[in-house]
């Protein structure tokens, strides 16, 4: 039987990386888009080696073209498309007194244009199959609650709840369900950048930033890329075909709304 393809996007890491390895390992074939080159060529190589199928693509996600051509160049090489993970994201610190116009583009740019043009190539590359399809977007439980030293950030991943909801609804018709995932804390490289800079703000020593978050995990501890993953593997899954506009928080207990 055919594969079902993947696209992820930001999949060179953290979050991303899990969420290839992890539908690889369920038997898609995987297109690894990331930024960087080289951390997407390692990723698809992991997989290959594993027995599963990928290739690696370089992509821009804030670029309408290079994505549109990258998911017709992924459809092509691996033979469908079935789903789409728009994971790719940036999170600088951004006290509101501080905020810039360039990082405002730089965060939307990537956030919430990454994500449109993410839906649209997907909406055109299922229409090139002739059948519906899964698209998942990465937000936040920053999505869900304003974040301190993050209002650009959690701003933009509010957008990816309204999106997904929105797009949920106009595409149904065509057979496409579109979800969210609403990670809290994450041990990525990502994260351990948000700590640094707010502990840093602080005055506190590395780790301090992790400590305060920490505090309000029901769970106890922080979340892996791979928990994240297990999430994806479901919404990707036709387990989860009769859900659609929703951004599911797996942070553990940080928000509860
Ligand atoms: N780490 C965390 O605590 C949380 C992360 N998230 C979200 O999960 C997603 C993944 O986060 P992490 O893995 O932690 O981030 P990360 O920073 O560790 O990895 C992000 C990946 O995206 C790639 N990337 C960045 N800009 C790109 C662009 N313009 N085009 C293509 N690729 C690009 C990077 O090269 C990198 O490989 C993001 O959307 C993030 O907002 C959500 C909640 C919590
Ligand atoms: C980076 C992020 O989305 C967090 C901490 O929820």
């Amino acid at each position: 039987m055919k594969n079902r393809v993947a696209f992820v996007t930001g999949a060179g890491q953290g979050i991303g990386e899990a969420i290839a390895l992890r539908l690889a390992k369920d038997g898609l074939a995987v297109a690894v888009a990331d930024f960087n080159q080289e951390t997407a060529r390692q990723v698809a190589e992991k997989i290959n080696q594993q027995g599963g199928k990928a290739i690696a693509l370089k992509v821009d996600v804030s670029q309408r073209d290079q994505v549109m051509d990258a998911v017709e160049e992924a459809r092509r090489a691996l033979g469908g498309f079935d789903v789409i993970v728009n994971n790719a994201g940036i999170a600088p610190s951004t006290p509101i007194a501080e905020i810039t116009e360039a990082v405002v583009d730089k965060v939307y740019n990537v956030n919430v244009k990454g994500v449109i043009w993410g839906m649209q190539a997907a909406i055109k590359a299922f229409a090139a199959e002739g059948h519906g399809g899964k698209i998942i977007n990465a937000c936040s439980q920053a999505g869900h609650v304003g974040n301190p030293e993050l209002a650009v950030y959690s701003s933009s991943k509010f957008a990816v709840r309204g999106l997904t909801q929105t797009a949920a609804r106009d595409l149904a018709p065509a057979g496409i369900t579109v979800n969210a995932f609403c990670p809290g804390i994450v041990r990525t490289p990502m994260w351990e950048e948000i700590d640094r800079q707010i502990s840093e703000a602080a005055g506190k020593p590395a780790g301090y930033g992790t400590e305060e978050f920490a505090k309000r995990i029901t769970l106890g501890r922080l979340s892996e890329p791979e928990d994240v993953a297990a999430c994806v593997a479901y919404l990707a899954s036709p387990d989860s075909d009769y859900m659609t506009g929703q951004s599911l928080l797996i942070d553990g207990g940080m928000v509860f709304n």
